[in-house]
């Protein structure tokens, strides 16, 4: 049955549904490689799609053959391109679905309270990122939110205790063997340290922010956690949440930031990296 008729088209219930799903999907996509080089590759890759229809609703045959042809070998090249992008989402299906028949299972079919996410608290995070920032100690301090950090912390050395002021101070410490790379947390408890940062190569970063910043930049684009950096050199403190950095904030600055940014649901897909 057809809901209305556009000249030559006839457009049905299902049609819609079909743009409708289309639209979701490609709007999950790009929430994924946004940010990255890869969003921009995506964005060619589609425009080349479009010319691809309009010439070949021209008839235009030789020139849609080839782009027939660009957009198959494309395709395998998306795969190559997004293979970590790829890998993510399926990791997300499989790690959602997971998540809720767990919840659903304990809470209504065994009739368990399920506990509810560990609260972070922040002061002992704050308190820490004060005194490196007056004392021009240099730290990076990763927060984590939804996404799953596994493979960063693998990167660096397993701490798995609880947060506290005192150990991220020591941890930071000049003379800790610890001290260099980053921090992760996860709900509540300090994961690992010396941890490696993917960095970011967004050419809008201006030069004076060296590694520490662009890493702190770079794990706010490839994740959604929140980045504190602490600036060795000039004690400012910076945090990075989705690829943007806010610059030479205070102590109660970071916190209503902090606090608006963990608080607020994301709004791209949780990814486990
Ligand atoms: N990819 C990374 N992952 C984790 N830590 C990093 C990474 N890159 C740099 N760092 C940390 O940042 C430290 C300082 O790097 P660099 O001086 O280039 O940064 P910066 O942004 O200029 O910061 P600062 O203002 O503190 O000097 C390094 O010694 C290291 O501990």
């Amino acid at each position: 049955m057809f809901l209305l008729r556009l000249g030559f088209l006839e457009i049905g219930w299902l049609d819609i549904l079909d743009v409708a799903l289309v639209a979701v999907l490609l709007y999950q996509i790009y929430n994924l490689v946004r940010g990255s080089i890869a969003s921009r590759v995506f964005v060619g890759y589609l425009l080349v799609y479009l010319v691809y229809l309009v010439v070949k609703a021209l008839r235009l045959n030789l020139l849609t053959t080839i782009l027939e042809y660009f957009i198959s070998v494309g395709a395998l090249a998306l795969i190559i391109i997004f293979q970590h992008e790829i890998r993510r989402f399926l990791l997300l299906i499989g790690k959602s679905t997971n998540a809720v028949n767990n919840r659903f299972i304990r809470r209504w079919l065994l009739r368990q309270t399920v506990a509810d996410e560990p609260v972070l608290l922040l002061k002992p995070i704050l308190d820490a990122t004060k005194v490196l920032a007056d004392e021009f100690s240099g730290g990076l301090i990763v927060v984590q939110k939804n996404d799953d950090l596994e493979k960063y912390a693998q990167s660096g050395e397993p701490i798995n205790a609880d947060l506290s002021k005192a150990l991220l101070l020591a941890i930071f410490g000049q003379y800790s063997p610890l001290h260099d790379g980053a921090v992760i947390l996860s709900g509540g408890r300090i994961r690992a340290a010396r941890c490696i940062l993917p960095v970011s190569d967004d050419a809008d970063i201006p030069a004076a922010l060296g590694f520490r910043h662009r890493a702190g930049i770079g794990m706010s684009e490839a994740t959604d956690a929140a980045v504190i950096v602490i600036s060795e050199e000039t004690g400012r403190i910076s945090l990075a949440t989705d690829g943007e950095m806010a610059l030479n904030l205070n102590i109660s600055e970071l916190e209503n930031r902090l606090q608006v940014y963990l608080k607020q649901p994301s709004n791209r897909p949780v990814r486990s990296v």
